[in-house]
């Protein structure tokens, strides 16, 4: 390559797998158009990352552009289990990343890199804090829906009532908003919630929520027009999504998974056309043992094929490792596949699947309408059972098979089997398939060149480089040209170019 001069922007993630993935996806996005993009987590993951996916010390080409990574140490022993307590590990990562990150930043600038952006996604919302005291713009991709958004928006600001203590089941009206249940609110905010901690997390992100010159937003504005349009007045927010679509660089190989994925695809390509029900509920949700069981029954009942994600809990989550039932896989044979983690994305474009029963992730959800898979919906908590909400009653998409966790209620095998014969033949599973291509579809023309995501990111991109000679002629520190400089590789600057 010759001397090509690249405006730089570091990415900071969360280290959890919703997280990494859509801000990994935008990495690729805006690499592909034309940026240098060098991706950070902490190391505890960057270590898992690298041994389950493409991730080396190279930097990777995209499209028009580069992404690269380094990690950083979050001060922690390897085996410290406070990392599962949010309200301890946050403040660690803050106290760190506030002292490593300005570090990292310097060190790319002495080696020709200057960074003139930096992008979080939600809980480490220092990053803006970091960003404003070096002088350089920051961003903040937001890894939910924008009704989500909206709901904590409202929420945080006091502007309606939420279920409290004194009047748990009131349901909440939000402009531009279905009406929402008590229960279809994101469930952080019920004053129940066994996951205080992680409201605590969002509410940080929103006290800081000025800062952000830019929102990014893995949503598209056909899919959820009216909230975006109306939030867009009040928010800088831009819709880029679905990120995991990136017309410009279909086959770049840089992945984020913490897991390596078991081998399936051979197994899917064995059998019929739409036989398949694919069973995954994300990375963190844990079911009950006897949850777990009815599940595999009413997979078993209903005679469908099945592809079943059982991952192994995390070693300090305290939860029980799951078994399947006594003579499970016997009777199931070769009617079912059941695995550790899978390459979902792949799964879902599969032609041998029927539909996805699933903890409605938004990012599970937005692969699911983007793959035009229509779901079963057995969400669980936060932003889960919102998301079922939509995907059920506006986006007409899916069967719902639960309402929460919250509940309390077990989901019994027959309910498990009838929902899955809803979902997988008759005139509702015909509808819901002919919705999903439809949202599908409307998914690819959005990412398409001159789309209405496509034009968001292009728009970003060039604010971003309007502002990088801002920002190098303040700081003084250009280069010749105001950007990176990235000739030869460099072998001393771990910069080896890989073609
Ligand atoms: O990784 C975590 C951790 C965590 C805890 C300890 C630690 O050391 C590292 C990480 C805590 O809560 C999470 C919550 C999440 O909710 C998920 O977040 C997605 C993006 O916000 C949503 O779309 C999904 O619906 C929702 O299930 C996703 C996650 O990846 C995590
Ligand atoms: O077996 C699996 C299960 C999940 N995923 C990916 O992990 C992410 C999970 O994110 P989501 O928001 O759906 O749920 P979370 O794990 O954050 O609850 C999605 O991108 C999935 O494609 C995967 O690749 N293989």
């Amino acid at each position: 390559m010759g001397s090509e001069a690249l405006v730089h922007v570091l990415l900071v993630s969360f280290p959890g797998q919703g997280h990494v993935n859509p801000l990994l996806r935008l990495g690729k996005r805006l690499a592909s158009k034309g940026l240098l993009v060098t991706f950070t987590t902490p190391e505890s993951i960057g270590k898992a990352m690298r041994k389950a996916s493409n991730i080396g010390e190279e930097l990777s080409p995209v499209g028009d552009g580069f992404i690269r990574f380094e990690f950083f140490e979050d001060g922690w022993d390897e085996d410290e289990t406070r990392r599962q307590d949010l309200d301890q590990y946050l403040p660690q990562l803050e106290k760190v990343g506030k002292v490593l990150i300005p570090e990292m930043i310097r060190r790319n600038a002495e080696q020709g890199r200057p960074i003139s952006c930096l992008i979080n996604n939600p809980f480490i919302p220092w990053v803006s804090d970091v960003a404003d005291s070096l002088g350089l713009p920051s961003a903040m991709l937001w890894v939910q829906s924008c009704a989500c958004f909206t709901s904590y928006y409202y929420y945080y600001h006091g502007l309606v009532p939420f279920p409290s203590e004194t009047a748990m089941e009131i349901d909440v009206q939000l402009p531009c908003m279905p009406l929402l249940k008590h229960d279809e609110v994101p469930s952080f905010l019920y004053p129940t919630t066994p996951y205080p901690f992680l409201r605590r997390a969002i509410m940080g992100q929103y006290k800081n929520l000025d800062k952000p010159f830019c929102i990014l937003m893995d949503t598209f504005q056909e899919l959820e027009h009216e909230i975006i349009e109306y939030m867009s007045k009040i928010s800088p927010i831009k819709t880029v999504g679905p990120l995991f679509k990136n017309p410009k660089a279909p086959n770049a190989t840089v992945k984020g998974d913490f897991m390596k994925a078991d081998d399936c695809v051979g197994w899917l390509d064995s059998k019929p056309a739409s036989s398949i029900v694919y069973v995954s509920f994300g990375s963190v949700v844990y079911l009950k043992q006897d949850q777990w069981d009815e599940i595999a029954y009413g997979l078993l009942n209903s005679g469908v094929n099945f592809l079943w994600v059982m991952k192994p809990p995390h070693k300090d989550s305290g939860y029980e490792v799951l078994k399947m039932p006594e003579g499970f896989l016997e009777k199931a044979g070769d009617r079912g596949k059941v695995v550790q983690w899978s390459p979902q994305e792949q799964v879902l474009a599969h032609p041998s699947v029927a539909c996805f029963v699933t903890h409605c992730g938004w990012n599970s959800t937005m692969e699911a309408l983007t793959s035009g898979m229509p779901v079963v919906a057995f969400p669980q908590w936060g932003d889960q059972v919102t998301d079922a909400k939509y995907l059920v009653d506006v986006f007409k998409v899916g069967v719902r098979m639960c309402r929460g966790e919250a509940e309390n209620k077990l989901i019994t095998r027959d309910v498990v089997e009838q929902c899955l014969r809803e979902a997988t033949s008759g005139p509702k599973a015909e509808e819901m398939k002919q919705n999903a291509m439809k949202w599908s579809a409307a998914a690819e023309a959005a990412v398409a060149e001159g789309g209405s995501s496509d034009r968001n990111i292009q728009a970003f991109v060039d604010e971003v480089k309007r502002r990088s000679l801002e920002v190098l002629a303040v700081s003084g520190k250009s280069t010749a040209n105001g950007v990176a400089e990235l000739g030869e590789p460099k072998v001393n600057g771990e910069l080896k170019v890989v073609s």
